[in-house]
């Protein structure tokens, strides 16, 4: 009986190798943020095409605030900048978007970017273009066990009734139900590290790994990804 193919539902994305795409070109670091940005819209479309239902794509950790003040204000200001050139594009083609992270420590203008973004698409029923902005893992999963903690000594839950579903519940992804969990991330720049990015979710997602610079990660190499994992053997922690 021939393997049925994987679905890909939910693809997660470490955009990485846009200051070294830059320093190649002997340009600032600021532009290979820009081209990186025009490539997310790239992908996305792609993405959509390819009947992917939710990208999510580490844009923000909550450790790049350590970067030079120049480069994080750059970069508070990309949000900005996509949305004015391509939220057009975006709602003509359903595209829906969603930021998670920690929304509340944002610049103003980049806080009020997002949420208009997000509220100008919340009626879209094409791809979910989830950012992770101000996101990181760790923080994430104490957050949640804050809020269960919180639970217990309020008395509303036990400690033995928590269960791996309610963990996920207070989760930054808990509103993608069944397809919180990536099928495959893919990192560029040829690093193979996880960098505090959905360490929960990513539990038994296929990891892939391209050399290419994100600047340089196009959608014949999205289609080559994609087309590679629908004939990998998923399995699930199983044998
Ligand atoms: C911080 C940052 C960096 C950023 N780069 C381009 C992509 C590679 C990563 C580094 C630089 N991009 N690209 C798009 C966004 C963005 C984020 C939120 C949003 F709602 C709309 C757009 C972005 N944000």
């Amino acid at each position: 009986m021939s393997k049925t193919d994987n679905e890909l539902n939910h693809l997660a994305i470490i955009m990485d190798g846009n200051g070294r795409w830059a320093k190649k070109r002997h340009k600032p670091r600021f532009v290979g943020h820009r081209e990186g940005m025009d490539n997310v819209e790239r992908i996305t479309l792609a993405a959509n095409k390819l009947g992917i239902k939710v990208l999510t794509l580490y844009a923000f950790s909550t450790e790049n605030w350590a970067r030079p003040k120049e480069e994080v204000a750059y970069l508070m200001n990309l949000p900005v900048r996509f949305f004015d050139k391509y939220m057009p594009t975006l709602m003509e083609n359903n595209v829906k978007v969603n930021i998670m992270g920690y929304l509340d420590e944002l610049p103003e203008k980049t806080y009020k970017i997002v949420q208009r973004a997000m509220s100008e698409t919340a009626h879209n029923t094409g791809l979910i273009l989830n950012f992770a902005f101000n996101y990181g893992s760790r923080r994430e999963i104490t957050t949640a066990m804050k809020e269960l903690g919180g639970m217990i000594e309020a008395g509303t839950l036990k400690s033995e009734e928590i269960t791996e579903k309610m963990i996920s519940q207070h989760l930054m992804t808990k509103n993608f139900g069944k397809y919180q969990d990536p099928d495959l991330l893919i990192r560029t720049s040829g690093e193979q590290r996880i960098s505090n990015f959905l360490l929960w979710q990513l539990a038994y997602s296929e990891l892939a790994f391209s050399d290419k610079n994100w600047p340089d990660f196009d959608e014949d190499d999205l289609r080559k990804f994609v087309n590679d994992f629908k004939h990998r053997n998923r399995r699930f922690g199983k044998v």
